[in-house]
């Protein structure tokens, strides 16, 4: 088997290396999906997901390479050893390069492949895929710096919502120079578009040459060195154009209608669902964000999962001007939060050289292993808020911010660098303070409705709200607004309306 012959014969050890734990997942996988037929040859309920891309060009030899194996192990000579019968899934899309699907369909070609053209959403195609064949497991060619990737093993379930299958994704730990390595060592075709300066692929519309492969020429006309020459792996997604949805504004355009901004809590802890332990930041936070004037639209409490975490702070996001998110943070299994948070935008956890430096400080003797995971952060998107008495910065993501805090006592001195930070200007204005007064009266509600009806027309700029204790109990007004005096006017307003005094201001 040329591949295998290939890579045998190579003398970098990284990829020999690389090339066996990968060919030892895909057979793992070819076993495990295996159904066994009366003359010792099985069939595997496996497909391979190939879209032309580098990545699925390495998983496709890999795959030839590794079905080889698998069947010459079994001493199988079902399909005959240069055949490859694992059926082959492109999600075909208009707005793909022609390069590419030349490529894919060439590629088809050459190696034999069943190749199966699907015109619809991920989603959906697969739903009917799934539906039409026994599949159980998936190969992509996903790898740990792709944003899909966050929080994907080697064996990952598909997603809560989507069929159910396995992900397969046998070089996910394989770095952009091992693609390289791998593609050039076999001497393999690859599309065209990875000569001419592109190092990963997406479609016609948000895709171009990576600008650190450019090169000026006497004519002027821009050209660009071919992709492996790209020697920072790290910016391979260098030309791919931010997605709209990903390059919104800190704070919702929005905001500016609202006169009071809204906030979203979100609190993550399967020990808070369960019961077990209960939820005193949600309860002190909302409490603190109103005091400074902020109407907290929606609280939640979520599984320690990444979809669930993703869904909702992508939800979140949108229709607050600003999320804040805790529980979940830190090294263990269960701290899923930041990758939540990536994926919500779409985006990678890459190291933070910054927040490592700090995590050193803090943490550096109990530090094993060359790499710190907490020093992971959503990549691009992450601004780091530094004050003199926290010993980690707190962590924003555009309009997502992360509290590390686990009681209240932490809430506390993280919330109060957060609104000094604040007042300082030294970060964009995360928190803008409001004024707001209470008042409590004994009066009917019968009584207030009107005039408080009333004093919302005269003064449209000021936030009034209304609740009881208890049926019978006294009613609370409350005043918010972003100017002091126009607060205290409202205030005023409202006590000339009735007779005596019949307020009494409250904290
Ligand atoms: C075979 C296959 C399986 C997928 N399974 C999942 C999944 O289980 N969960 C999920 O959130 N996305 C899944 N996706 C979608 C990918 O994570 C990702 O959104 C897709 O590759 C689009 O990436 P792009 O937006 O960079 O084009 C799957 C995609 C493919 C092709
Ligand atoms: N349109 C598609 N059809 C089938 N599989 C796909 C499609 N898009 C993505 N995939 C799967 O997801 C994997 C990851 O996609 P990704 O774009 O990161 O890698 P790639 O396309 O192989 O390489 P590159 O990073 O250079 O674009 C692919 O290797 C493939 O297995
Ligand atoms: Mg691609």
């Amino acid at each position: 088997m040329e591949i295998d012959k290939a890579i045998g014969e190579s003398d970098d050890k990284r990829l020999r290396t690389k090339y066996n734990n990968a060919i030892f997942v895909i057979k793992r996988a070819l076993a495990l999906y295996s159904v066994q037929l009366v003359d010792f040859c099985s069939i595997e309920e496996v497909a391979f997901s190939f879209n032309g891309g580098k990545d699925s060009t390495v998983l496709l030899h890999l795959l030839r390479a590794g079905y080889f194996l698998h069947k010459k192990e079994l001493s199988c000579s079902n399909g005959g050893l240069s055949k490859f019968p694992v059926r082959t899934i492109y999600f075909e899309s208009p707005s793909a390069f022609t390069e590419i699907n030349a490529f894919t369909y060439d590629a088809a070609q050459t190696y034999n492949l069943q190749l199966d053209i699907i015109r619809q959403d991920f989603k959906s195609g697969l739903e009917a895929l799934l539906k039409a064949n026994p599949i159980r497991a998936i190969f992509l060619g996903v790898r740990i710096g792709d944003p899909t990737a966050v929080g994907q093993e080697q064996f990952s379930p598909s997603s809560p919502g989507w069929p159910p299958f396995m992900r397969v994704n046998p070089i996910l730990d394989w770095s952009y120079r091992d693609v390289w390595a791998f593609l050039l060592t076999c001497k393999v075709k690859y599309c065209s578009l990875y000569d001419q300066g592109y190092t990963s692929i997406g479609s016609i519309h948000d895709t171009v040459p990576n600008a650190l492969l450019s090169v000026n020429n006497a004519s002027n006309k821009e050209k660009f060195k071919p992709a492996y020459l790209l020697s920072d792996g790290r910016l391979e997604r260098a030309g791919r154009v931010k997605k709209v949805a990903s390059i919104k504004n800190d704070i919702n355009s929005d905001s500016q209608k609202h006169e009071v901004l809204l906030a979203s809590v979100i609190a993550v802890g399967d020990e808070i669902l369960s019961g077990t332990v209960e939820d005193q930041l949600g309860l002190s936070l909302c409490k603190k964000l109103t005091s400074v004037g902020w109407s907290v639209q929606q609280t939640s409490v979520l599984r320690n999962d990444i979809d669930s975490v993703s869904e909702e702070v992508d939800r979140q996001r949108s229709t607050s001007d600003m999320v804040f998110i805790y529980g979940g943070v830190g090294p263990l299994h269960s701290d899923v939060t930041l990758a939540g948070v990536a994926k919500a935008f779409g985006v990678r956890l890459a190291p933070d050289e910054e927040f490592e430096e700090y995590l050193r400080h803090l943490i550096s003797e109990q530090c094993t292993g060359d790499r710190n995971e907490m020093a992971q952060l959503p990549e691009g998107i992450t601004e780091l808020l530094h004050h003199e008495k926290l010993s980690v910065p707190l962590i924003k993501c555009r309009n997502v911010i992360v509290l590390a805090a686990t009681n209240t006592e932490e809430l506390e001195k993280e919330w109060e660098c957060l609104t000094e930070l604040t007042k300082l200007g030294g970060s964009s204005s995360l928190i803008e303070l409001y004024a707001s007064r209470r008042l409590m009266t004994s009066l009917t509600d019968v009584e207030v409705a009107e005039p408080l009806s009333k004093l919302g027309l005269e003064f449209p700029d000021i936030y009034l709200g209304c609740y009881r204790k208890s049926r019978q109990g006294p009613i609370i007004i409350c005043l918010k607004g972003k100017d002091n005096a126009r607060v205290d006017s409202a205030v005023q307003a409202l006590c000339k309306k009735f007779k005596q005094s019949v307020f009494v201001e409250i904290k």
